[in-house]
């Protein structure tokens, strides 16, 4: 099932009225917000304005105060995130947790296994199984940059590869929108770039909805920026647009950017 609006526009995510109360705090005001089919589209703000709070309740970890949020087309504001994650919508490192002792290709093999026979398994049959999902892990690995390192232990590896290793073990659950909290934090310059160009290579066929503070990636990846600032939606296009709206500009002055160089 699709979501199209009056627009012609094919939505796959759609949150109406989103809203988050903390005490006294409204940490997501009013939020509207619609994420268009097979864009990358990024969430941003300075400190403080919400971002972290509404990326918690579209991927479910959160229940709102008051809003909805429809999944193509479907009403999901009550269904728990592994009910949806099934439906196509996952956010990264949510059920693909790495297993570090494991290799590479071992961890991706068990994520397939997962999405074929769910989280419960026999070991035997286990093992056949996992030797039939070779080829699909070894593809995956190839998409996302690991093909020289399926037999390293996943502890092993540089930091940058096991954000990739993470991506790989998502994507094996087939996910149609994936949801990046802070793709990029804490990585060096040549990681930003590649997995700058991971995310653009698997939004290709599939929707990405992130939360990214390094604001020169969110220029190039982006096809859609929302501006959070005190929880409200402050300004909503592509870069070129947002980052002349004087109110966004005015929003981040004083705020440090946050480009990670
Ligand atoms: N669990 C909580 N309890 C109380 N207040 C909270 C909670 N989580 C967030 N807040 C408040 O809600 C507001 C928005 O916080 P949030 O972390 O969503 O913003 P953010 O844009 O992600 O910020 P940053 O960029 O600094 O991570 C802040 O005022 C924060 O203190």
């Amino acid at each position: 099932m699709t979501s199209r609006h009056k627009d012609g526009a094919d939505y796959v995510l759609t949150a109406k009225g989103l809203t988050k109360v903390f005490g006294g705090i409204r940490a997501v005001d009013n939020v509207d917000l619609s994420v268009r089919r097979n864009t990358i589209h990024a969430l941003i703000g300075p400190n403080g304005a919400g971002k972290t709070t509404c990326f918690n309740l579209l991927s479910k970890f959160l229940t709102p105060s008051s809003g909805t949020i429809k999944y193509e087309g479907q009403d999901v504001t009550a269904l728990p995130p592994a009910t949806i994650a099934r439906q196509g919508m996952v956010r990264s490192f949510q059920i693909s947790a790495v297993f570090a002792s494991m290799s590479v290709l071992e961890n991706v093999r068990l994520a397939l296994q997962r999405r074929v026979h769910g989280p419960s398994f026999d070991f035997w049959r286990s093992v056949k199984c996992l030797h039939a999902l070779e080829d699909e892990a070894v593809s995956l690995l190839e998409e996302v940059g690991l093909a020289d390192f399926l037999h390293a232990r996943a502890a092993d590896l540089p930091y940058g590869r096991k954000r990739a290793l993470e991506i790989a073990t998502t994507l094996a659950l087939d996910p149609q929108l994936l949801l990046l909290d802070e793709p990029l934090a804490g990585m060096g310059q040549e990681d930003i770039g590649r997995t700058s160009d991971l995310i653009k290579r698997v939004a290709q066929t599939r929707t990405v909805l992130m939360v990214e503070h390094n604001l020169s990636v969110v220029a190039t990846l982006s096809d859609q920026i929302t501006v959070l600032a005190r929880g409200a939606v402050l300004a909503e296009g592509d870069y070129a647009a947002v980052s002349q709206n004087p109110a966004v500009v005015e929003a981040y002055i004083g705020e440090p950017h946050d480009t990670y160089d």
